[in-house]
């Protein structure tokens, strides 16, 4: 599929997943806000994360409503809007660092200000920063269809969520149409650690693993490495933290702190990835 002149030498997120199977190995996949607490610190943990063995990472374009988010990352947007971070300025950035990377990344952002932009002007900017993957978290389900074939076009691939609540025949439509991996949301509600696992996801990833071999990459409420052998164990092909990553940023005095701070999280939980 053309992709625009843009030569990554990337692996895409799905051949990420394909070579993390073949070495039977789980994904690690952080979630990041870009600007908080500034972007240039972003653009330094996005080294950390990678340097520290992170396959996938997420990257929050800061957003005002964020309805999906819960505390942590809600406070972490509104830090990162308050310092002026824009969808611009954070596509900037991944464009100076992303060819320093090695994992590919996926940008997460709500779907307003892709509408703002423009589909196809969205699709085709992002492309060209360099970035793989997209999650939009609010995507209503009849526009679905125009941005996976938006997303297709620009070689972009289009993560799709699945939830425990949704319905098993609509799980499947999802699974199938969802590029890259497929979000099997844990549990119901909004992101935030959990003390524990939802013990359901156990019984979620068979179901889908049923009606799709497309990778399954679990999130929402996971923080500690126990967390991530359970998960592992039930066979997902990866595990998404967010909010535990936001908050050793966010709860360091310093920058350079929390940067120290993400570096000692980040090899405790990939020290805990099993091999499956
Ligand atoms: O924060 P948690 O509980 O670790 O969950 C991951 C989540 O933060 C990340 O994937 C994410 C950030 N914002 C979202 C909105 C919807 C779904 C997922 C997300």
């Amino acid at each position: 599929m053309a992709d625009h002149g843009v030569v990554t030498g990337k692996c895409s997120v799905a051949e990420t997943f394909s070579r993390l199977r073949e070495q039977g190995k789980t994904a690690f996949i952080p979630f990041i806000t870009a600007g908080d607490p500034d972007l240039a610190t972003t653009s330094k943990a996005l080294k950390i994360l990678d340097s520290c063995g992170s396959d996938v990472i997420e990257v929050g374009v800061p957003y005002s409503d964020p309805l999906a988010d819960g505390p942590v990352i809600q406070a972490s947007a509104t830090r990162a809007l308050k310092k002026g971070t824009t969808l611009d300025s954070v596509i900037g950035m991944l464009k100076e660092v992303i060819p320093e990377l090695s994992c590919p990344i996926v940008l997460f952002t709500y779907y307003n200000p892709i509408l703002k932009r423009g589909v196809q002007n969205f699709m085709a900017t992002i492309r060209q920063a360099g970035v793989n993957g997209l999650v939009i978290p609010d995507l209503p389900l009849e526009e679905t269809v125009l941005l996976r074939s938006e997303a297709i076009m620009h070689n972009i691939e289009l993560v799709l969520l699945t939830t425990p609540t949704t319905p098993t025949e609509r799980m499947i439509e999802i699974a199938k149409a969802s590029e890259g991996f497929l979000y099997l949301v844990s549990a119901v509600g909004v992101t935030g650690a959990r003390s524990n696992v939802n013990l359901r996801v156990e019984h979620l990833l068979s179901e889908i693993k049923k009606v799709t071999d497309k990778p399954v990459a679990v999130g929402f409420g996971v923080s500690t490495p126990e967390h991530v052998k359970q998960i592992a164990g039930w066979g997902a092909d990866g595990v998404i933290i967010g909010s535990a990553i936001v908050r050793q940023l966010c709860e360091a005095s310093t920058p350079e702190e929390g940067l120290k701070r993400l570096e000692e999280y980040t090899r405790n939980i990939k020290a805990a990835m099993p091999l499956r």
